[in-house]
């Protein structure tokens, strides 16, 4: 099959595999996208590898994401089947694993209507607030920074999606999300493994009991944990409704809207399931990526005080030292700007886009890409593409800042990359812009950030070590952090917060 069909058209170019198992040896379990960049260095945009057969594509310049993922959007935004994760560990409604069609189109419809553009402004004295705890807890716990990002990730959306609040590091709808997630993408849907059922779906028939069935067993106890992570919170607001006490949020809101829209209970249980699964992959998708932004800005900002210094002097300029920024105060501070744009773009929270599978054979610049390849927008590369992004390693704001015309503004504006694209672009964007901005903005205003010393008094260089296969998440890495003066631990205890 394969090598016939290489042999009448050219496959994208990629590193040669082994008989059988093809390049399931170059497939890292974390920090797949280093390589990824290093194949498209050597090959070029498109990078083509198998294992045990299944095509997987690379695309890895913005021209080709562009050209595929976009204009022909038609055929490259459907979603591979995964018997393990979806079928076995009851994942197969998550958004993210939805196949092209009626069904994800009403559901990214809600999920815009609720986190469009235009609806954002809406949010932010909430985002504000999110942020002042934010703020507040790393003032009371600075060693802890770690756990209160954590909070402050998941916090912030269990408040806009399910109107729950979280009081405390060792919250119970935190750490569900924490355990059902880590398991979802390093061992259930993790990037460069494979499950040998998704290769031979009759194995999926073997009893739990009989050798090798391991998988069986293991998918069925991630299958609670993941039934409990949709559910429990959903389950929450609900309850919430009945009792007249639910705080205004996007599931109140829709089963609101629901309610009164009709009477028909085959169109509520359809209503249910959508708001249901839409609002737990809203949920899911926003706790690696604020991590991986948020620590990442850390990292930058202890490497580089001079950067630090310069965004904290822009905002004591322009809207001095008595109170916090809000957002109404982004246009006045270009620089705070240029910063939050340059962490988009080193940090690249989800480095390979989420995996498309194309339903049609395809030609691309007389490369032939075959039906069910497995594609992945790889946007860690474009945001390093040194044409656009000089010294692309480095972490320069500056590199925002000079005058361009609008094609070059638009070329070098990292959200048209890290969301990835086309019919499956991340519905989050235009909240985590608002909300990672007004939290960059905050913590420069009110702290200061530096490499931890050690025990003889000497600076502790941070170790990057990337743990996930699909996120830039970190292993947590220590820094030193601390209020800028007396001033700024006034307005952040006096900051309207949660429990107000
Ligand atoms: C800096 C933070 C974030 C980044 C970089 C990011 C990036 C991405 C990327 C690259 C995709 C795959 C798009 C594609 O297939 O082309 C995606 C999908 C998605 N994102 Fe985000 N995301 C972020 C935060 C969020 C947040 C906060 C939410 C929710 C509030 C969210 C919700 C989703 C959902 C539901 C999908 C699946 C969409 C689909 O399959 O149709 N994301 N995101």
């Amino acid at each position: 099959g394969l090598q016939q069909k290489s042999k009448r058209r050219a496959l994208p170019p990629g590193p040669k595999g082994l008989p059988v198992i093809g390049n399931l040896r170059d497939m890292a379990l974390t920090g797949l996208w280093l390589g990824a960049r290093e194949w498209a260095q050597k090959y070029g945009e498109l990078v083509y590898l198998n294992i045990f057969g299944q095509g997987l594509l690379f695309v890895n310049s913005y021209e080709a994401a562009v050209d595929l993922l976009e204009k022909r959007g038609a055929i490259y935004s459907d979603k591979p089947k995964m018997i393990m994760a979806g079928e076995l560990c009851g994942c197969e409604n998550m958004i993210g694993l939805t196949p092209y069609g009626d069904r994800l189109r009403r559901q990214r419809k809600l999920m815009l209507q609720a986190l469009g553009a235009s609806r954002i402004e809406s949010y932010h004295p909430l985002l504000e607030i999110q942020t002042h705890n934010l703020l507040q807890g790393i003032l009371n716990s600075p060693d802890d920074s770690a756990s209160i990002i954590r909070r402050y990730a998941g916090g912030l959306t269990l408040l806009i999606v399910y109107g729950y609040r979280v009081m405390s590091n060792t919250d119970k709808l935190l750490d569900m999300a924490d355990e059902s997630l880590e398991l979802l993408s390093n061992r259930i849907a993790a990037a460069g493994n494979v499950w040998i059922v998704d290769l031979f779906p009759p194995l999926k028939h073997i009893p739990t009991w009989f050798p090798g069935a391991k998988f069986k067993r293991d998918a069925a106890v991630w299958k609670g944990k993941m039934e409990a992570f949709v559910n429990e919170p959903f389950d929450f607001t609900k309850q919430q409704i009945e009792q007249g006490t639910a705080v205004p949020c996007y599931v109140s809101m829709l089963l609101d809207d629901a309610a009164l829209e009709n009477k028909d209970q085959a169109v509520d249980d359809q209503r249910d399931f959508d708001i249901r699964w839409t609002a737990n992959s809203l949920y899911a998708a926003s706790f690696d990526t604020t991590i991986s932004a948020i620590s990442h800005f850390f990292l930058a900002m202890l490497q580089h005080p001079e950067i630090l210094h310069k965004a904290q002097k822009e905002i004591d300029t322009v809207i001095g030292t008595s109170r916090l920024p809000t957002l109404s105060d982004r246009p006045n501070l270009p620089y705070v700007e240029a910063v939050a744009m340059e962490v988009l773009r080193i940090s690249s929270p989800v480095p390979l886009g989420l995996p498309r599978r194309i339903t049609e054979d395809n030609v691309y610049k007389g490369m032939f890409i075959p039906k069910g390849t497995l594609v992945f927008g790889n946007n860690y590369n474009m945001v390093r593409d040194p044409a656009i992004f000089p010294n692309p390693d480095a972490f320069d704001p500056s590199r925002y800042l000079d005058d361009a015309d609008e094609h070059t503004a638009r070329l070098r504006d990292p959200r048209n990359y890290v969301f990835g694209f086309g019919r499956r672009k991340c519905p989050g964007q235009y909240m985590i812009d608002a909300s990672l901005w007004i939290a960059v903005a905050s913590m420069l205003a009110a702290f200061d950030v530096t490499k931890a010393r050690d025990e003889f008094g000497r600076e502790v260089e941070p170790a990057v070590v990337y743990d996930n296969s699909i996120f830039t998440t970190m292993k947590p890495f220590r820094y030193d952090i601390r209020p800028r003066s007396a001033q700024a631990v006034r307005i952040v205890r006096e900051a309207k917060g949660l429990s107000d």
